[in-house]
């Protein structure tokens, strides 16, 4: 089974084209080895990429502990690219992901990813004394706000939120965030189903830019630094609360391939 190995802005994914639906969706244990980084070819999460009437192609997405996991924002981006690469389309394309459909677009090494509008939004300041948010932008993520966060403890901090009761029974992922440069944001976040920090999440930096917005006035597009490089937002923010035409902008890249033998 031939497979690509991509990544968008540091966060790595297995990319298999399974058009003729032979992988074993189920076997969950297979994905977790192949994602891991010692026993694997290691990666933060599998995609593949399917075959669908109405759209261009449909991916579907497993977390690197093997479970099929909701939206993946990096990982849009990539199967965007991996599927730009295989010739399934030009520049534009539409496609089908867990959380509904996706329209995005190739510029070079840039992929600019349409994601889900976030209708139901409101800042949840679900415990006074921490302050920190939550809101689901296709995955479910836990938004806060630090003054410095280069030495913050993001793994001590984000493993005990990620487990909170309040988040059960799914869990969220958790970012930390620190405004830079004045309309900027430095993120980084901890990832239900990595179970580990991540080098970069697109669903909590769009995440951490919706609140941003909303709590201190930032502008859409947003630039955002991450462990993994740069990544933009940009927003249309509704009079109703709700956010539309959400666009998670940033490179994606092939690293390498190879065959897995089963
Ligand atoms: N890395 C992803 C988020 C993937 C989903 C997440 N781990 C979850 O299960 O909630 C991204 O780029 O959005």
């Amino acid at each position: 089974m031939l497979f690509s190995k991509y990544q968008g802005t540091g966060n790595d994914f297995i990319l298999i084209d399974d058009r003729n639906n032979t992988f074993p969706t189920h076997n969950q244990s297979l994905v977790a080895q192949l994602c891991h980084r010692r026993f694997g070819i290691g990666a933060d999460g599998l995609i593949l990429l399917q075959s669908h009437n109405d759209y261009d192609f449909r991916m579907v997405y497993f977390n690197a502990d093997g479970a099929e996991g909701s939206m993946c924002g990096n990982g849009g981006r990539c199967i965007v690219m991996f599927a730009h690469d295989l010739g399934v389309f030009k520049t534009h394309t539409r496609f089908l992901a867990v959380d509904g459909e996706h329209l995005a677009e190739v510029n070079g090494e840039e992929v600019r990813l349409k994601m889900s509008d976030v209708a139901d939004w409101s800042v949840l300041p679900v415990n006074a004394q921490t302050g920190y948010s939550f809101l689901n932008t296709g995955s479910p993520h836990v938004v806060k706000f630090l003054d410095e966060l280069t030495s913050h403890d993001v793994i001590g901090e984000g493993r005990q939120l990620r487990h909170d009761s309040a988040f059960s029974p799914g869990g969220t992922n958790v970012n930390f965030t620190e405004l830079v440069n004045g309309n900027g944001l430095f993120v980084r976040t901890y990832e239900r189903g990595v179970e580990d920090e991540t080098y970069s999440c697109g669903t909590g930096v769009t995440a951490a830019a919706l609140v941003a917005h909303r709590q201190r006035n930032l502008a859409s597009p947003i630039s955002i630094r991450t462990l993994g490089g740069n990544l933009k937002v940009a927003f249309t923010a509704q009079e109703d609360g709700s956010f539309t035409d959400i666009y998670l902008i940033g490179p994606a890249q092939r690293v390498f391939g190879g065959n897995i033998t089963l």
